[in-house]
């Protein structure tokens, strides 16, 4: 992959990798049912929420849903410490394409138009241009996918990209077999991991 092949195809996840979700649900969780038991980031373990919720307490699966699902959450997301700066240095970096690949919620109504309103409201218009919208991300072919859900399956069993794990709160204690490989923040050298890529 890399220069003899064309430019250096890299997808960057949102949600947990360009977008605060854990910090957000955390915070509307806190404000809006202020009785209740709650998972505080530094417990938080498996990619869904709303499963550990549900583990806490039955009912609080429905009422952790009804953070994220309401209006204005997506839009409201803060931007993840040097996101945004090193997408516009990624999007300016020679022989390199990069997308902003993300799923929907299920129900999407909200989701879907506020994701896109906090690209271009962060990022810019020329950001929307790269949203790529999908449910399975196997499909997208890509060398490399930055994303902080550590198990990411779909119709293709044999994606092209390699998954590079972004560390967020809730997988941080998952251990990776080799060769698999994290980027521990914004501040890490994701430069090196594309540099790396490029010369497979
Ligand atoms: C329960 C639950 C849901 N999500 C949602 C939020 C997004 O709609 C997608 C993931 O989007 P990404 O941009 O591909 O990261 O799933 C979640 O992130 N975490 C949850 O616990
Ligand atoms: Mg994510």
């Amino acid at each position: 992959m890399g220069s003899a092949a064309g430019p250096l195809r890299v997808l960057v996840d949102m949600d947990g990798v360009l977008a605060d979700f854990e910090g957000a649900v955390l915070r509307g969780f806190r404000a809006r049912f202020p009785g209740e038991p709650r998972v505080e980031l530094a417990a938080r373990r498996g990619f869904s929420v709303r499963e550990q919720y549900r583990c806490l307490r039955e009912d609080l699966a429905a009422k952790v849903a009804s953070v994220y699902e309401s209006p204005g959450f997506f839009l409201g997301l803060d931007p993840i410490p040097g996101a945004l700066e090193a997408m516009q240095e990624m999007i300016h970096m020679q022989d390199t394409e990069v997308f902003i690949c993300t799923s929907p919620l299920r129900k999407y109504e909200h989701c879907i138009v506020e994701k896109y309103k906090w690209v271009e409201k962060h990022l810019g218009p020329e950001f929307v241009e790269r949203i790529i919208l999908t449910r399975d991300k196997t499909v997208v072919s890509a060398d490399l996918l930055f994303d902080d859900k550590d198990t990411i399956r779909g119709a293709e069993l044999n994606p092209s990209w390699e998954h590079v794990l972004f560390t967020c709160c809730h997988n941080r204690h998952v251990q990776l077999q080799a060769p698999r490989r994290r980027l521990l923040s914004w501040a890490d050298d994701w430069k090196a991991i594309l540099e790396s890529k490029r010369r497979q």
